[in-house]
């Protein structure tokens, strides 16, 4: 009997785009794993603020990930996150642990060693496919993936949506973060334009579902016997 390999979609985007809302959602209504690549890098950036080891010297962020056990769920519906025993799922969203994590990311040795350990994730996934989503997934993480989806939505749109999601001073401060993160990680990878072969969903003008649909509808066209 033939074994079918799970599909791989990678899906890349900037702060507040949807990437881990609408990815979630694709891989409930499929069956398929997630796995958000980004917490791994928020993980790492709370150990290196635990430890009170300085964000901004690579050499002792980069010795941080000798200690850092992670782990993270590939289930949609089942989502956790955990440093050794530690649940941090919520503790990684804090605004101290976003506003260190681009320091962290743009260590090239933790690219590298983060970049390997969501392969091997995303290999052990038992399910028809999974969704992987980040910055360098449709780039650097799985180039050759079936499925290359850049998500985006104009700036205007992803700063309400994220201030939708908070309340008073949280909600006026959350644009001018996420214009910040996005300025600092494009300095490291591209992920404001597709790359070649990569599709473009622009979530803009869409709502939530209509989104998940363009995500699905994407996944169906590679899946379709080519006539
Ligand atoms: N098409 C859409 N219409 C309306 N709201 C949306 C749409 N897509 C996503 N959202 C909402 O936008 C907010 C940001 O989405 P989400 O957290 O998934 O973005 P993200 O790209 O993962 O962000 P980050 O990179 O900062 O973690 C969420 O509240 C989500 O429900
Ligand atoms: N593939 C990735 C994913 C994430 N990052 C860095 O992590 C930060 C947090 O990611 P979120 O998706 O949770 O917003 C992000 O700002 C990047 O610094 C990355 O470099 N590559």
């Amino acid at each position: 009997m033939a074994v079918s390999t799970p599909v791989f979609v990678a899906i890349d985007g900037p702060a507040g785009s949807g990437k881990s809302s609408v990815s979630k959602a694709v891989a409930r209504t499929l069956g398929y794993g997630y796995l958000d690549t980004g917490a791994a890098y928020r993980a790492l950036a709370w150990l290196v603020l635990e430890n009170g080891v300085d964000k901004d010297d690579a050499d002792a962020v980069i010795r941080t990930l000798d200690d850092f056990d992670y782990f993270i769920a590939t289930d949609p519906d089942a989502y956790v996150v955990r440093v050794g025993q530690t649940d941090v799922t919520d503790a990684i969203r804090e605004p101290r642990v976003s506003a260190a994590v681009s320091a962290i990311a743009r260590v090239p040795a933790v690219r590298a060693h983060l970049v390997q350990l969501f392969r091997r994730i995303a290999a052990g996934v038992d399910a028809p496919g999974v969704v992987v989503e980040g910055r360098d997934i449709t780039t650097v993480v799985a180039p050759d993936a079936p499925v290359r989806i850049l998500l985006t939505a104009s700036e205007e749109a992803r700063m309400a949506r994220r201030s939708a999601e908070l309340q008073d001073d949280a909600a006026a401060t959350a644009g001018a973060e996420l214009k910040k993160r996005d300025q600092a990680d494009s300095r490291v990878v591209d992920f404001l334009n597709a790359a070649e072969g990569v599709t473009t969903v622009d979530s803009t003008e869409l709502n939530f579902a209509e989104t998940v649909d363009a995500v699905i509808a994407v996944i169906a066209d590679t899946q379709s016997p080519v006539s």
